[in-house]
Protein backbone atom coordinates (compact mmCIF):
# COMPACT_ATOMS: atom_id res chain seq x y z
CA UNK A 1 0.00 0.00 0.00
CA UNK A 2 1.29 3.15 -1.14
CA UNK A 3 1.29 6.46 1.48
CA UNK A 4 -1.20 8.23 -0.22
CA UNK A 5 -3.46 5.68 0.46
CA UNK A 6 -2.60 5.33 4.08
CA UNK A 7 -3.74 8.97 4.20
CA UNK A 8 -6.92 8.90 2.82
CA UNK A 9 -7.73 5.50 5.12
CA UNK A 10 -6.76 7.39 8.34
CA UNK A 11 -8.58 10.52 6.90
CA UNK A 12 -12.07 8.26 6.71
CA UNK A 13 -11.48 6.92 9.45
CA UNK A 14 -11.48 9.85 11.16
CA UNK A 15 -14.18 11.44 9.12
CA UNK A 16 -16.86 8.80 9.75
CA UNK A 17 -16.02 8.89 13.72
CA UNK A 18 -16.63 12.44 13.51
CA UNK A 19 -19.97 11.85 11.91
CA UNK A 20 -21.04 9.01 14.00
CA UNK A 21 -24.18 10.20 15.70
CA UNK A 22 -25.44 6.53 15.95
CA UNK A 23 -22.74 4.69 19.08
CA UNK A 24 -21.52 6.36 22.07
CA UNK A 25 -18.05 7.95 22.34
CA UNK A 26 -16.36 5.28 23.26
CA UNK A 27 -17.63 2.66 20.44
CA UNK A 28 -16.77 5.64 18.38
CA UNK A 29 -13.60 5.88 19.19
CA UNK A 30 -12.62 2.06 19.35
CA UNK A 31 -14.61 1.64 15.70
CA UNK A 32 -11.73 4.32 14.68
CA UNK A 33 -9.12 3.05 16.07
CA UNK A 34 -9.88 -0.47 14.21
CA UNK A 35 -9.79 1.03 10.82
CA UNK A 36 -6.20 3.45 11.40
CA UNK A 37 -4.50 0.52 13.42
CA UNK A 38 -5.42 -2.04 10.26
CA UNK A 39 -3.88 0.95 7.89
CA UNK A 40 -0.84 1.27 9.74
CA UNK A 41 -0.03 -2.32 9.66
CA UNK A 42 -0.76 -2.96 5.96
CA UNK A 43 1.13 -0.50 5.57
CA UNK A 44 3.97 -1.85 7.19
CA UNK A 45 4.59 0.26 9.96
CA UNK A 46 6.32 -1.45 12.94
CA UNK A 47 3.51 -3.06 15.42
CA UNK A 48 5.06 -2.41 18.56
CA UNK A 49 4.71 0.92 17.59
CA UNK A 50 1.48 0.81 16.06
CA UNK A 51 0.15 -1.14 19.62
CA UNK A 52 1.98 1.70 21.23
CA UNK A 53 0.02 4.42 19.45
CA UNK A 54 -3.08 2.76 19.60
CA UNK A 55 -2.86 2.52 23.57
CA UNK A 56 -2.11 6.20 23.77
CA UNK A 57 -4.78 7.57 21.17
CA UNK A 58 -7.36 5.39 23.47
CA UNK A 59 -6.59 6.54 26.92
CA UNK A 60 -6.26 10.52 25.43
CA UNK A 61 -9.02 10.14 23.84
CA UNK A 62 -11.08 8.77 26.62
CA UNK A 63 -9.60 10.38 29.32
CA UNK A 64 -10.08 13.94 28.57
CA UNK A 65 -13.75 13.29 26.85
CA UNK A 66 -14.69 11.81 30.91
CA UNK A 67 -12.49 14.80 32.41
CA UNK A 68 -15.17 17.12 30.68
CA UNK A 69 -18.34 15.86 29.91
CA UNK A 70 -19.83 19.12 28.67
CA UNK A 71 -18.20 19.17 25.71
CA UNK A 72 -19.92 20.07 22.69
CA UNK A 73 -19.44 18.10 19.25
CA UNK A 74 -17.70 20.50 17.84
CA UNK A 75 -14.94 20.53 20.74
CA UNK A 76 -14.94 16.79 20.30
CA UNK A 77 -14.64 17.00 16.71
CA UNK A 78 -11.44 19.11 17.25
CA UNK A 79 -10.69 16.48 20.07
CA UNK A 80 -10.02 13.45 18.04
CA UNK A 81 -8.45 15.43 14.93
CA UNK A 82 -5.69 16.74 17.18
CA UNK A 83 -5.09 13.56 19.03
CA UNK A 84 -4.68 11.52 15.71
CA UNK A 85 -2.35 14.17 14.49
CA UNK A 86 -0.19 14.45 17.44
CA UNK A 87 0.19 10.60 17.82
CA UNK A 88 0.98 9.86 14.16
CA UNK A 89 3.69 12.80 14.30
CA UNK A 90 4.88 11.15 17.71
CA UNK A 91 5.28 7.77 15.17
CA UNK A 92 7.77 8.86 13.04
CA UNK A 93 9.42 11.76 15.49
CA UNK A 94 12.28 11.01 17.30
CA UNK A 95 12.74 14.41 18.88
CA UNK A 96 16.30 15.13 17.75
CA UNK A 97 17.25 18.45 20.24
CA UNK A 98 20.16 20.07 18.07
CA UNK A 99 19.53 19.50 14.38
CA UNK A 100 22.20 20.23 12.04
CA UNK A 101 22.31 23.56 9.93
CA UNK A 102 25.28 24.14 8.03
CA UNK A 103 26.81 27.60 8.48
CA UNK A 104 27.81 30.12 5.93
CA UNK A 105 31.14 31.42 5.69
CA UNK A 106 32.28 27.92 7.63
CA UNK A 107 33.61 24.29 6.22
CA UNK A 108 30.48 22.19 7.18
CA UNK A 109 31.72 18.10 6.07
CA UNK A 110 28.79 16.24 5.40
CA UNK A 111 29.62 12.25 4.87
CA UNK A 112 27.23 10.15 3.05
CA UNK A 113 27.24 5.77 3.82
CA UNK A 114 24.68 3.32 2.87
CA UNK A 115 24.04 -0.07 1.43
CA UNK A 116 25.01 -0.58 -2.28
CA UNK A 117 22.31 0.83 -4.37
CA UNK A 118 20.29 3.05 -1.45
CA UNK A 119 21.03 6.13 -3.72
CA UNK A 120 23.43 7.40 -2.06
CA UNK A 121 25.46 9.20 -5.17
CA UNK A 122 22.02 10.87 -6.24
CA UNK A 123 21.03 11.62 -2.74
CA UNK A 124 24.90 13.69 -2.38
CA UNK A 125 23.78 15.55 -6.15
CA UNK A 126 20.21 15.76 -4.81
CA UNK A 127 21.74 17.64 -0.70
CA UNK A 128 24.12 19.59 -2.78
CA UNK A 129 21.23 21.41 -5.23
CA UNK A 130 19.33 21.71 -2.33
CA UNK A 131 22.32 23.96 -0.50
CA UNK A 132 23.08 25.27 -3.76
CA UNK A 133 20.14 26.96 -4.53
CA UNK A 134 20.10 28.31 -0.71
CA UNK A 135 22.73 30.11 -1.22
CA UNK A 136 25.71 27.89 -0.18
CA UNK A 137 28.95 27.17 -2.29
CA UNK A 138 28.73 23.67 -2.47
CA UNK A 139 31.43 20.81 -3.73
CA UNK A 140 31.14 17.11 -4.36
CA UNK A 141 33.37 14.95 -3.32
CA UNK A 142 33.72 11.21 -4.73
CA UNK A 143 35.31 8.89 -2.05
CA UNK A 144 34.09 5.49 -3.82
CA UNK A 145 36.53 3.64 -5.83
CA UNK A 146 35.09 0.51 -5.14
CA UNK A 147 32.55 0.49 -7.58
CA UNK A 148 33.99 1.07 -11.47
CA UNK A 149 31.68 3.70 -12.45
CA UNK A 150 31.11 5.13 -9.31
CA UNK A 151 33.04 8.65 -10.29
CA UNK A 152 31.70 8.95 -13.67
CA UNK A 153 27.81 8.70 -12.04
CA UNK A 154 28.93 11.40 -9.53
CA UNK A 155 30.47 13.74 -12.15
CA UNK A 156 27.68 13.49 -14.68
CA UNK A 157 25.51 14.54 -12.17
CA UNK A 158 27.22 17.20 -11.07
CA UNK A 159 27.73 18.09 -14.39
CA UNK A 160 24.09 18.68 -15.07
CA UNK A 161 23.22 20.72 -11.58
CA UNK A 162 26.50 22.68 -11.94
CA UNK A 163 27.97 21.73 -8.70
CA UNK A 164 31.51 21.32 -8.81
CA UNK A 165 33.57 18.00 -7.87
CA UNK A 166 36.36 16.05 -7.00
CA UNK A 167 37.48 12.86 -7.80
CA UNK A 168 40.05 10.27 -9.48
CA UNK A 169 40.11 7.76 -11.56
CA UNK A 170 43.40 6.20 -10.97
CA UNK A 171 43.91 6.80 -7.15
CA UNK A 172 42.29 3.40 -5.21
CA UNK A 173 42.71 4.78 -1.66
CA UNK A 174 39.20 6.34 -0.79
CA UNK A 175 40.78 7.79 2.16
CA UNK A 176 43.19 9.85 -0.01
CA UNK A 177 40.80 11.01 -2.89
CA UNK A 178 38.44 12.18 0.25
CA UNK A 179 41.12 14.03 2.53
CA UNK A 180 41.87 15.31 -1.19
CA UNK A 181 38.96 16.46 -1.58
CA UNK A 182 38.40 18.37 1.29
CA UNK A 183 41.52 19.92 1.21
CA UNK A 184 40.87 21.42 -2.23
CA UNK A 185 37.29 22.76 -1.32
CA UNK A 186 38.32 23.80 1.58
CA UNK A 187 41.29 26.31 0.07
CA UNK A 188 38.71 27.56 -2.20
CA UNK A 189 36.55 28.27 0.29
CA UNK A 190 33.73 25.92 -0.18
CA UNK A 191 30.99 26.18 2.78
CA UNK A 192 28.96 22.77 2.25
CA UNK A 193 31.50 19.59 1.03
CA UNK A 194 29.42 16.14 0.46
CA UNK A 195 31.77 13.18 0.38
CA UNK A 196 29.62 10.27 -1.50
CA UNK A 197 31.31 7.36 -0.04
CA UNK A 198 31.33 2.92 -1.41
CA UNK A 199 28.15 1.34 -0.97
CA UNK A 200 28.63 -1.38 1.35
CA UNK A 201 26.55 -4.41 2.91
CA UNK A 202 27.23 -4.75 6.74
CA UNK A 203 28.51 -8.31 6.35
CA UNK A 204 31.71 -6.60 4.88
CA UNK A 205 33.71 -5.75 7.79
CA UNK A 206 36.38 -4.84 5.23
CA UNK A 207 34.66 -1.89 3.55
CA UNK A 208 32.95 -0.75 7.05
CA UNK A 209 37.05 -0.60 8.62
CA UNK A 210 37.15 1.89 5.43
CA UNK A 211 33.92 4.10 6.30
CA UNK A 212 35.33 4.37 9.82
CA UNK A 213 38.84 5.83 8.31
CA UNK A 214 37.50 7.87 5.90
CA UNK A 215 35.33 9.59 8.76
CA UNK A 216 38.45 10.03 11.47
CA UNK A 217 39.78 11.97 7.99
CA UNK A 218 37.05 14.19 6.84
CA UNK A 219 35.97 14.95 10.24
CA UNK A 220 32.45 15.58 8.93
CA UNK A 221 30.19 18.01 10.86
CA UNK A 222 27.49 15.25 9.68
CA UNK A 223 27.15 11.76 8.43
CA UNK A 224 24.24 10.75 6.72
CA UNK A 225 22.92 7.61 6.34
CA UNK A 226 21.36 7.00 3.01
CA UNK A 227 18.25 4.29 3.56
CA UNK A 228 15.90 2.72 0.87
CA UNK A 229 12.59 2.81 1.73
CA UNK A 230 11.44 -0.02 -0.07
CA UNK A 231 13.01 -2.31 2.56
CA UNK A 232 10.55 -1.81 4.98
CA UNK A 233 10.85 -2.45 8.39
CA UNK A 234 14.41 -3.95 7.94
CA UNK A 235 14.95 -0.31 7.45
CA UNK A 236 15.23 -0.80 11.12
CA UNK A 237 17.92 -3.50 11.42
CA UNK A 238 20.16 -1.76 8.40
CA UNK A 239 20.20 1.41 10.83
CA UNK A 240 21.93 0.19 13.78
CA UNK A 241 24.32 -1.97 12.04
CA UNK A 242 25.50 1.25 10.43
CA UNK A 243 25.29 3.24 13.57
CA UNK A 244 27.48 0.91 15.31
CA UNK A 245 30.45 1.85 13.03
CA UNK A 246 29.81 5.08 11.77
CA UNK A 247 27.81 7.01 14.06
CA UNK A 248 25.49 8.53 11.58
CA UNK A 249 23.11 11.45 12.96
CA UNK A 250 20.62 11.80 10.33
CA UNK A 251 18.65 9.39 7.81
CA UNK A 252 17.74 10.46 4.54
CA UNK A 253 14.98 7.85 3.01
CA UNK A 254 15.28 7.29 -0.67
CA UNK A 255 12.72 6.09 -2.50
CA UNK A 256 9.89 7.94 -1.01
CA UNK A 257 7.75 7.92 -4.52
CA UNK A 258 5.90 4.54 -6.01
CA UNK A 259 4.94 1.74 -4.39
CA UNK A 260 7.42 2.08 -1.25
CA UNK A 261 5.92 1.24 1.87
CA UNK A 262 7.42 4.00 3.73
CA UNK A 263 5.35 3.30 6.26
CA UNK A 264 7.31 0.77 7.16
CA UNK A 265 10.71 2.24 6.87
CA UNK A 266 9.57 5.38 8.64
CA UNK A 267 8.79 4.31 11.63
CA UNK A 268 11.21 1.58 11.77
CA UNK A 269 14.38 4.34 11.65
CA UNK A 270 12.21 6.02 14.20
CA UNK A 271 12.46 3.73 16.60
CA UNK A 272 16.38 4.08 16.19
CA UNK A 273 16.36 7.38 17.36
CA UNK A 274 17.77 8.80 14.49
CA UNK A 275 15.90 11.53 12.70
CA UNK A 276 14.90 11.22 9.34
CA UNK A 277 16.12 14.57 7.72
CA UNK A 278 15.35 14.05 4.50
CA UNK A 279 13.31 12.28 1.98
CA UNK A 280 14.27 11.56 -1.86
CA UNK A 281 11.09 11.42 -3.99
CA UNK A 282 12.13 10.60 -7.27
CA UNK A 283 15.24 10.16 -9.84
CA UNK A 284 15.23 13.93 -10.43
CA UNK A 285 17.56 16.08 -8.60
CA UNK A 286 15.12 18.27 -7.48
CA UNK A 287 13.35 14.81 -5.57
CA UNK A 288 14.21 15.89 -2.00
CA UNK A 289 12.22 17.28 0.36
CA UNK A 290 13.49 18.47 4.15
CA UNK A 291 11.87 16.07 6.52
CA UNK A 292 9.73 16.56 9.50
CA UNK A 293 6.88 14.84 11.42
CA UNK A 294 4.26 17.71 11.39
CA UNK A 295 5.12 18.55 7.60
CA UNK A 296 4.86 14.53 6.71
CA UNK A 297 1.47 14.00 8.61
CA UNK A 298 0.18 16.85 7.54
CA UNK A 299 1.09 16.34 3.96
CA UNK A 300 -0.30 12.21 4.49
CA UNK A 301 -3.21 13.54 5.45
CA UNK A 302 -4.27 16.28 2.67
CA UNK A 303 -4.36 19.04 5.02
CA UNK A 304 -1.27 21.05 3.45
CA UNK A 305 1.86 22.50 4.98
CA UNK A 306 1.60 26.21 5.30
CA UNK A 307 4.94 26.47 7.24
CA UNK A 308 7.36 24.32 4.97
CA UNK A 309 5.62 26.41 2.07
CA UNK A 310 6.73 29.95 4.10
CA UNK A 311 10.18 28.79 4.92
CA UNK A 312 10.86 28.05 1.51
CA UNK A 313 9.43 30.74 -0.17
CA UNK A 314 11.90 32.71 2.61
CA UNK A 315 14.61 30.66 1.92
CA UNK A 316 14.72 30.98 -1.97
CA UNK A 317 13.31 34.00 -2.39
CA UNK A 318 15.84 37.46 -2.91
CA UNK A 319 15.17 39.68 0.02
CA UNK A 320 16.25 42.50 -2.64
CA UNK A 321 14.01 41.65 -5.15
CA UNK A 322 11.34 41.13 -2.54
CA UNK A 323 11.76 44.33 -0.95
CA UNK A 324 11.46 45.93 -4.57
CA UNK A 325 8.15 44.12 -5.25
CA UNK A 326 6.74 45.17 -2.42
CA UNK A 327 7.95 48.64 -2.68
CA UNK A 328 5.87 48.69 -5.99
CA UNK A 329 2.77 46.71 -4.71
CA UNK A 330 2.91 49.23 -2.13
CA UNK A 331 2.20 52.11 -4.42
CA UNK A 332 0.27 50.14 -6.49
CA UNK A 333 2.21 48.98 -8.93
CA UNK A 334 3.06 45.00 -10.58
CA UNK A 335 5.70 45.77 -13.50
CA UNK A 336 6.40 42.85 -15.65
CA UNK A 337 9.93 42.72 -13.82
CA UNK A 338 8.33 42.16 -10.80
CA UNK A 339 6.08 39.56 -12.55
CA UNK A 340 9.06 37.55 -13.69
CA UNK A 341 10.49 37.88 -10.20
CA UNK A 342 8.02 36.28 -8.51
CA UNK A 343 7.83 33.68 -11.42
CA UNK A 344 11.76 32.55 -11.21
CA UNK A 345 10.99 32.21 -6.97
CA UNK A 346 8.57 30.21 -7.87
CA UNK A 347 10.64 28.20 -9.94
CA UNK A 348 13.07 28.12 -7.57
CA UNK A 349 11.29 26.29 -4.83
CA UNK A 350 11.24 22.40 -6.45
CA UNK A 351 8.69 20.63 -8.12
CA UNK A 352 5.46 21.89 -8.66
CA UNK A 353 3.82 18.84 -7.22
CA UNK A 354 5.91 19.54 -4.21
CA UNK A 355 4.47 22.67 -3.59
CA UNK A 356 0.82 21.79 -4.36
CA UNK A 357 1.37 19.10 -1.79
CA UNK A 358 2.04 21.77 1.00
CA UNK A 359 -1.28 23.38 -0.03
CA UNK A 360 -4.64 22.27 1.69
CA UNK A 361 -6.70 20.14 -0.95
CA UNK A 362 -3.85 21.44 -4.04
CA UNK A 363 -2.27 18.46 -4.05
CA UNK A 364 -4.54 16.73 -6.23
CA UNK A 365 -5.37 18.95 -8.38
CA UNK A 366 -2.16 19.08 -9.22
CA UNK A 367 -1.68 15.93 -10.43
CA UNK A 368 -4.69 16.84 -12.54
CA UNK A 369 -2.51 18.85 -14.72
CA UNK A 370 0.75 17.39 -14.74
CA UNK A 371 4.30 18.06 -13.41
CA UNK A 372 5.74 18.46 -16.50
CA UNK A 373 3.08 20.52 -18.55
CA UNK A 374 2.92 23.39 -15.50
CA UNK A 375 6.86 23.47 -15.41
CA UNK A 376 7.04 24.03 -19.30
CA UNK A 377 4.41 26.63 -19.21
CA UNK A 378 6.31 28.77 -16.63
CA UNK A 379 9.81 27.98 -18.59
CA UNK A 380 8.07 29.66 -21.58
CA UNK A 381 6.95 32.63 -19.76
CA UNK A 382 10.24 33.26 -18.48
CA UNK A 383 11.51 33.31 -22.01
CA UNK A 384 9.58 35.50 -23.26
CA UNK A 385 10.39 38.13 -20.18
CA UNK A 386 14.06 37.68 -20.99
CA UNK A 387 13.72 38.43 -24.37
CA UNK A 388 12.23 42.06 -23.14
CA UNK A 389 14.50 45.37 -22.76
CA UNK A 390 15.12 46.41 -19.76
CA UNK A 391 12.86 49.45 -20.39
CA UNK A 392 9.94 47.13 -21.06
CA UNK A 393 10.56 44.92 -18.32
CA UNK A 394 10.22 48.56 -15.54
CA UNK A 395 6.61 49.47 -17.37
CA UNK A 396 3.41 48.09 -16.23
CA UNK A 397 3.05 46.43 -19.63
CA UNK A 398 0.82 48.95 -21.74
CA UNK A 399 4.16 50.04 -23.46
CA UNK A 400 3.20 47.39 -26.10
CA UNK A 401 0.01 48.44 -27.20
CA UNK A 402 2.09 51.40 -29.01
CA UNK A 403 4.20 49.18 -30.42
CA UNK A 404 2.89 45.80 -31.76
CA UNK A 405 5.83 45.53 -33.47
CA UNK A 406 7.97 44.47 -30.33
CA UNK A 407 5.40 41.81 -29.58
CA UNK A 408 6.30 39.83 -33.07
CA UNK A 409 10.03 40.56 -31.78
CA UNK A 410 9.54 38.94 -28.66
CA UNK A 411 7.73 36.28 -29.60
CA UNK A 412 10.58 35.56 -32.07
CA UNK A 413 13.48 35.96 -29.38
CA UNK A 414 11.52 33.48 -27.00
CA UNK A 415 10.63 31.15 -29.45
CA UNK A 416 6.92 31.33 -28.34
CA UNK A 417 3.78 33.13 -30.74
CA UNK A 418 2.45 36.65 -30.26
CA UNK A 419 -0.68 35.19 -29.11
CA UNK A 420 1.37 33.32 -25.99
CA UNK A 421 3.34 36.49 -25.20
CA UNK A 422 -0.60 38.91 -25.38
CA UNK A 423 -1.17 35.97 -22.97
CA UNK A 424 1.19 36.86 -20.20
CA UNK A 425 0.89 40.79 -20.79
CA UNK A 426 -2.83 40.32 -19.83
CA UNK A 427 -1.91 37.90 -17.19
CA UNK A 428 0.56 41.07 -15.69
CA UNK A 429 -2.48 43.20 -16.23
CA UNK A 430 -4.58 41.35 -13.84
CA UNK A 431 -1.96 41.37 -10.77
CA UNK A 432 -1.04 44.77 -11.87
CA UNK A 433 -4.76 45.74 -11.69
CA UNK A 434 -4.81 43.79 -8.17
CA UNK A 435 -2.11 45.85 -7.12
CA UNK A 436 -3.82 49.14 -7.98
CA UNK A 437 -7.24 47.71 -6.10
CA UNK A 438 -5.44 46.74 -3.03
CA UNK A 439 -4.12 50.22 -2.79
CA UNK A 440 -7.38 51.33 -3.55
CA UNK A 441 -9.09 48.92 -0.52
CA UNK A 442 -5.88 50.65 1.79
CA UNK A 443 -7.09 54.10 1.10
CA UNK A 444 -10.52 53.33 2.43
CA UNK A 445 -11.83 52.68 -1.53
CA UNK A 446 -13.63 49.26 -0.39
CA UNK A 447 -12.93 46.63 -3.29
CA UNK A 448 -14.52 43.25 -3.22
CA UNK A 449 -13.73 40.82 -0.46
CA UNK A 450 -11.28 37.78 -1.06
CA UNK A 451 -11.96 34.93 -2.42
CA UNK A 452 -9.94 32.29 -1.75
CA UNK A 453 -7.94 31.86 -4.95
CA UNK A 454 -9.53 34.57 -6.70
CA UNK A 455 -7.02 37.93 -7.09
CA UNK A 456 -9.39 40.29 -6.23
CA UNK A 457 -11.08 42.09 -9.61
CA UNK A 458 -12.06 45.88 -9.70
CA UNK A 459 -15.28 46.94 -10.49
CA UNK A 460 -16.86 43.28 -9.68
CA UNK A 461 -19.78 42.81 -7.60
CA UNK A 462 -19.38 41.81 -4.06
CA UNK A 463 -20.13 37.89 -3.41
CA UNK A 464 -22.80 37.42 -0.76
CA UNK A 465 -22.12 34.36 1.24
CA UNK A 466 -25.04 32.55 -0.71
CA UNK A 467 -23.39 33.01 -3.84
CA UNK A 468 -20.25 32.02 -2.39
CA UNK A 469 -21.48 28.57 -1.50
CA UNK A 470 -23.64 28.30 -5.01
CA UNK A 471 -20.13 28.86 -6.61
CA UNK A 472 -18.47 26.34 -4.58
CA UNK A 473 -20.96 23.76 -5.47
CA UNK A 474 -20.80 24.02 -9.02
CA UNK A 475 -16.96 23.52 -9.00
CA UNK A 476 -17.33 20.59 -6.82
CA UNK A 477 -19.55 19.21 -9.28
CA UNK A 478 -17.79 20.32 -12.27
CA UNK A 479 -14.05 19.62 -11.81
CA UNK A 480 -13.29 20.77 -15.38
CA UNK A 481 -15.10 23.92 -14.77
CA UNK A 482 -12.88 24.39 -11.40
CA UNK A 483 -9.68 23.23 -13.97
CA UNK A 484 -10.35 26.28 -16.63
CA UNK A 485 -10.86 28.58 -13.73
CA UNK A 486 -7.80 27.95 -12.68
CA UNK A 487 -5.92 27.90 -16.39
CA UNK A 488 -7.74 31.64 -16.69
CA UNK A 489 -6.18 32.51 -13.34
CA UNK A 490 -2.57 30.80 -13.34
CA UNK A 491 -2.69 31.26 -17.05
CA UNK A 492 -0.25 27.91 -17.08
CA UNK A 493 -2.36 25.55 -16.85
CA UNK A 494 -1.27 25.61 -13.20
CA UNK A 495 -2.88 22.98 -10.70
CA UNK A 496 -3.09 25.49 -8.70
CA UNK A 497 -4.09 29.65 -7.98
CA UNK A 498 -1.19 31.38 -9.23
CA UNK A 499 0.89 28.41 -10.39
CA UNK A 500 1.37 30.29 -13.86
CA UNK A 501 0.42 33.67 -12.82
CA UNK A 502 1.50 34.43 -9.87
CA UNK A 503 -0.37 36.42 -7.97
CA UNK A 504 1.93 38.70 -5.16
CA UNK A 505 3.26 35.79 -2.80
CA UNK A 506 2.65 37.70 0.68
CA UNK A 507 -1.08 38.30 -1.13
CA UNK A 508 -1.06 34.10 -1.20
CA UNK A 509 0.19 32.88 1.55
CA UNK A 510 -2.25 35.15 3.40
CA UNK A 511 -5.01 33.75 1.37
CA UNK A 512 -3.50 30.04 2.24
CA UNK A 513 -4.07 30.93 5.90
CA UNK A 514 -7.22 31.84 5.54
CA UNK A 515 -10.44 30.37 7.20
CA UNK A 516 -12.32 29.94 4.51
CA UNK A 517 -9.61 28.42 2.88
CA UNK A 518 -9.50 25.43 4.92
CA UNK A 519 -14.21 25.26 4.83
CA UNK A 520 -14.03 25.44 1.13
CA UNK A 521 -11.29 22.59 1.13
CA UNK A 522 -13.97 20.82 3.36
CA UNK A 523 -16.35 21.38 0.87
CA UNK A 524 -14.59 20.01 -1.98
CA UNK A 525 -13.94 17.28 0.17
CA UNK A 526 -10.74 17.53 1.01
CA UNK A 527 -8.16 17.43 4.03
CA UNK A 528 -9.34 16.80 7.84
N1 LIG B 1 12.46 6.33 -7.61
C1 LIG B 1 13.57 6.74 -6.99
N2 LIG B 1 14.75 6.28 -7.37
C2 LIG B 1 15.84 6.72 -6.74
C3 LIG B 1 15.77 7.64 -5.64
N3 LIG B 1 17.03 7.87 -5.21
C4 LIG B 1 17.86 7.12 -6.01
N4 LIG B 1 17.15 6.44 -6.92
C5 LIG B 1 17.63 5.50 -7.96
O1 LIG B 1 18.26 4.39 -7.32
C6 LIG B 1 19.29 3.87 -8.12
C7 LIG B 1 20.56 3.73 -7.29
O2 LIG B 1 21.00 5.02 -6.96
P1 LIG B 1 22.55 5.39 -6.73
O3 LIG B 1 22.59 6.82 -6.37
O4 LIG B 1 23.38 4.95 -7.86
O5 LIG B 1 22.87 4.46 -5.49
P2 LIG B 1 24.20 4.34 -4.65
O6 LIG B 1 23.79 4.14 -3.25
O7 LIG B 1 25.13 5.48 -4.91
O8 LIG B 1 24.83 3.02 -5.23
P3 LIG B 1 26.29 2.39 -4.88
O9 LIG B 1 27.29 3.39 -5.35
O10 LIG B 1 26.33 1.10 -5.66
O11 LIG B 1 26.33 2.17 -3.45
C8 LIG B 1 19.43 4.82 -9.30
O12 LIG B 1 18.77 4.26 -10.39
C9 LIG B 1 18.72 6.09 -8.83
O13 LIG B 1 18.18 6.83 -9.90
C10 LIG B 1 14.46 8.10 -5.22
O14 LIG B 1 14.28 8.86 -4.27
N5 LIG B 1 13.40 7.61 -5.93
Amino acid sequence: MVLADLGKRINTAVNSALSNTQDDYATTVDVMLKTIVTALLESDVNIKLVSKLRNNLRSKLLDSKSGNKSTTNAQTKKLIQKTVFDELCDLVDCKSEHPFQPKKKKTNVIMFVGLQGSGKTTSCTKLAVYYSRRGFKVGLVCADTFRAGAFDQLKQNAIKAHIPFYGSYVDTDPVKVASEGIAKFKKEKFEVIIVDTSGRHHQEEALFQEMVEISAVVNPSQTIMVLDASIGQAAEQQSKAFKESADFGAILLTKMDGHAKGGGAISAVAATNTPIIFIGTGEHIHDLEKFSPKSFISKLLGIGDIESLLEQFQTVSNTEDTKATMENLQQGKFTLLDFKKQMQTIMKMGPLSNIAQMIPGMGNMMSQVGEEETSQKMKKMVYVLDSMTKQELESDGRIFVDQPSRLVRVAKGSGTSVFEVEMILMQQQMMARMAQSTKAAQGGGGGMPRIPGMPNMPGMPKMTPQMMQQAQQRLKQNPSLMRNMQNMLGGAGGGFPGAGGMPDMNEMMKMMQDPQMEQMAKQFGMGM
